[in-house]
């Protein structure tokens, strides 16, 4: 346990509805707003879930925009909070994964438009003030309390569809939010265990879902993982892994939870000589000996993709990332070396497993 130090904790944290089949309150929660006329966003792949959802809203639905993007384009962006505004919506519910999250809090960040978040993956977006837009190839995060849904319904029979290839790359991203909030430098002893229990809680899920992934228990603690994960992610401030993620996702237009996924056991191996305490609770979260090789080996034991190059990633652009992902200072525990950091990219690139 953690010795009595200084700290300051805050954390702003939606009311959270939980439970299988707990879509079905989502009429009740959107009275409970004192909203009436409802823009429901998804993706056009889960266009599907946006109809359930209007049908579950009756006379409340105003219109279903199902044009999320990864990323959240600022076209996309715009032409949602034009339909928002031509509907005269006074709430928007997001169904589906960070994507659509992201969309809702993009309609928020200029209307403040109330959002009822239900994730269907285990990006942990809900669960943060973070926001990200992108603007010709070039990504830009911010936070703002704007953006923070006013509630999240966690429906583990909605995750039950998702794939295993994108479950266990997206149990990663969640683990990673928790990982650099043990080495953040406003982490305290409550972010350490939510943050640890949020990575045990996570990667316990993963051997049960690969087994039977409509397992609604495991499905329900992913969901609870990602919920303590994301909440990590929502009080401190990221480091190397993310920034990383950031640029090779926004400017290289790699998949968001695969990047995660990939870079983070190399983002720890970068990180582990400055951070010894965050990797022994990484390392004991996981049951495994170290923290880099433990994920690293979470990853491969569930068939995730190990290697940036398997993931779209050129090797050209190798020096450019490097650049750019030390090109602005932030914090983070181990200094930031252009070099180190290229070696890092390198590993990563090749899928070598880390010492
Ligand atoms: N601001 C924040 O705090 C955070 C933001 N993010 C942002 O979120 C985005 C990534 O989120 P992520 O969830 O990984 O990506 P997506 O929302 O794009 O979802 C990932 C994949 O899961 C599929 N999927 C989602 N729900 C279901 C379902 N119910 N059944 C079957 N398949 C499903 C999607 O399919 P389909 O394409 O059909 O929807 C897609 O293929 C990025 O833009 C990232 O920047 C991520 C973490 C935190
Ligand atoms: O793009 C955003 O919405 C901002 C943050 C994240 O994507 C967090 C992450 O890297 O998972």
């Amino acid at each position: 346990m953690s010795g009595v130090r200084d700290f300051v904790f805050q954390v702003a944290m939606p009311r959270v509805v939980f439970g299988a089949g707990a879509l079905q309150h989502v009429a009740r929660e959107v009275d409970a707003l004192g909203a009436s006329r409802v823009l429901v966003l998804s993706t056009p792949g889960q266009r599907a879930l946006g109809e359930r959802v209007a049908a579950l809203l009756g006379g409340r639905a105003a219109g279903l925009f199902a044009r999320a993007e990864m990323h959240v384009p600022v076209e996309v962006a715009n032409a949602a909070r034009e339909a928002a505004l031509a509907l005269g919506a006074d709430c928007a519910v997001a169904i589906g994964g960070g994507s659509t999250t992201g969309l809702g809090k993009a309609i928020a960040l200029q209307t403040a438009l109330p959002v009822i978040a239900i994730p269907t993956t285990y990006a942990g977006s809900e669960m943060t003030t973070m926001y990200g837009l992108t603007d010709a190839g070039s990504k830009t995060t911010g936070r703002d309390p704007r953006v923070l849904p006013r509630c999240v319904i966690y429906d583990p029979e909605l995750s039950a569809g998702l794939p295993f290839a994108t479950t266990v790359v997206s149990a990663m991203n969640a683990i990673a939010h928790a990982a650099e909030g043990l080495y953040a430098p406003d982490a305290n002893p409550v972010v350490d265990l939510l943050a640890e229990e949020g990575i045990r809680t996570t990667a316990s899920a993963l051997p049960r879902l690969r087994h039977d992934a409509r397992d609604l228990d495991a499905r329900g603690d992913a969901l609870i993982g990602a919920w303590l994960c994301g909440t990590v992610m929502g009080s401190i401030t990221v480091g190397l892994h993310h920034k990383l993620c950031h640029t090779l996702g926004g400017t290289f237009g790699l998949p968001h939870a695969e990047v995660h996924s990939v870079v983070l056991p190399h983002a720890l191996a970068y990180n582990a000589p400055a951070a010894p305490q965050a990797m022994t609770r990484i390392a004991r979260a996981l049951g495994t000996p170290t923290a880099p090789g433990g994920l690293f080996d979470l990853a491969a034991r569930h068939g995730a993709p190990l290697a940036l190059k398997s993931i779209g990633m050129q090797a050209p652009d190798l020096d450019r990332a490097a650049d750019l992902a030390v090109k602005m200072p932030y914090p983070n525990p181990r200094p930031l070396e252009r070099d180190k950091v290229r070696e890092l990219l390198e590993f990563a690139f090749e899928g070598r497993r880390p010492e």
